[in-house]
């Protein structure tokens, strides 16, 4: 089986709805295992992420989708003391040539999620990971998927807690994606 495993942070649950999403999406294909994993507040003490065991489970993955909200334009404090913790694996080039993908969410339709993405995709090349962008045409997908028109990854908005459908579809499609991707790339055999 292959293992996609998904990382995110959350705080109102809008983000972990995406990441649900994505997981359903990654699930639909066949031979993929999904492993989902939450970043929370228990995890960082005195700044730092602690949470090894959560760590030292994305060793063993084929592909990781990293998720965080867009917090003051960038990921939330969490979401980067996670990230901050994982350079023991940099070291070891553990993540090298792993599939890698991401999604955010803020609550303005431009407010700066783009830059989140970008600091996603900049961790995952830290890593040597192979980023896997959002392949849906901006304005030109029949089902109006990708309606915020980012092809980084995925970009979603909702507005006092709701998750519009369409970024919901557009989630699924990005697990799909990433699985898809996965299979066709991952170093591991089947
Ligand atoms: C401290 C803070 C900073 C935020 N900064 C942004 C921002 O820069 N851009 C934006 O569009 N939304 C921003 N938001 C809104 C959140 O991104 C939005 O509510 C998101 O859905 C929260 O995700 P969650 O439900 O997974 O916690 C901010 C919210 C908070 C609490």
């Amino acid at each position: 089986m292959l293992k996609v495993a998904i990382i995110f942070h959350s705080v109102s649950g809008t983000t972990k709805k995406l990441a649900e999403a994505v997981g359903h999406g990654a699930m639909s294909i066949s031979g993929v295992e999904v492993i989902k994993m939450e970043i929370v507040g228990a995890d960082i003490v005195e700044g730092r992420f602690i949470n090894s065991i959560l760590i030292e489970r994305l060793k063993d993955v084929d592909a990781i989708i990293f998720g965080s909200p867009t917090f003051m334009g960038c990921v939330s404090a969490q979401f980067k003391a996670f990230a901050d913790a994982t350079g023991d694996l940099w070291a070891e080039k553990a993540w090298s040539n792993k599939i890698a993908s991401g999604f955010t969410i803020g609550s303005n339709l431009s407010g700066d999620q783009l830059n989140t993405i970008q600091y996603l995709q900049i961790f995952a090349n830290q890593h040597g990971m192979l980023w896997a962008s959002l392949d849906i045409l901006g304005n030109y997908d029949p089902k109006n998927r990708n309606r915020l028109g980012a092809q980084s990854g995925l970009i979603a908005h909702s507005k006092g807690g709701e998750l519009n459908e369409i970024d919901l579809n557009t989630a699924n499609y990005l697990g799909q994606r990433v699985a898809n991707v996965a299979k066709r790339f991952a170093v591991k055999e089947i």
